[in-house]
């Protein structure tokens, strides 16, 4: 197969998790993310290219929002939002973050293919994804992309969705937003 049909199969892949993602979920972590003082989120690998992203424009919608583990990370008070980002569900290091978030009285919200794993039984809020988790296991989902990639592209595409909705809800649009663009680069 040409390159370009395997980006059409990608781009129909990405089309049909659309129906899948429930928008009740997706208005309560907007209504969440607009009610809490700090916003922090979280991720591994791919899973965490994908929330820095997210938090970038966060930024630029002038929300206090930071990535877990960066130096200039603020630290996470009660009724602070963690937003955990991932597939499986498992990761150990994000595993640890959401049990600490909790006990510091943050609310935690988990973007996930798996609500029943370790990290969505720890969330208060669940977004659930399609997509098949890295290794590939027990997938009611069929992909031809290795590992987690559609997971972390429906992601970023939902990521990016969320800050549709908020400069809806704001009255924000690109170019009030691009005033906050890094402008030392
Ligand atoms: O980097 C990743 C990998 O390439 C999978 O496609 C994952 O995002 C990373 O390992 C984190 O995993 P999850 O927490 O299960 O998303």
């Amino acid at each position: 197969m040409k390159t370009t049909q395997y980006l059409a199969e990608v781009v129909q892949e990405l089309s049909r998790t659309v129906d899948l993602i429930s928008d009740e979920e997706a208005e309560k972590l907007v209504n969440k993310i607009l009610e809490s003082k700090k916003i922090f989120v979280a991720g591994a690998g791919r899973s965490g290219f994908m929330g820095k992203s997210f938090v970038m424009r966060m930024m630029h919608m002038g929300i206090d929002a930071y990535v877990v583990g960066e130096t200039v990370t603020a630290n996470l008070e009660k009724g602070d939002l963690l937003i955990i980002g991932s597939g499986s569900g498992e990761t150990k290091t994000l595993v640890s973050i959401a049990e600490k978030a909790k006990s510091l009285g943050g609310t935690v919200a988990a973007v996930t293919i798996s609500p029943d794993s370790t990290i969505g039984k720890l969330a208060d809020i669940i977004i659930k994804l399609p997509g098949s988790p890295k290794d590939q296991s027990e997938s009611e989902y069929k992909t031809i992309q290795p590992m987690g990639s559609l997971f972390e592209q429906t992601m970023l595409l939902f990521y990016d969705a969320l800050i549709l909705r908020f400069m809806e809800k704001k009255g924000l649009d690109s170019t009030k937003m691009y005033g906050k663009h890094a402008n030392l680069e």
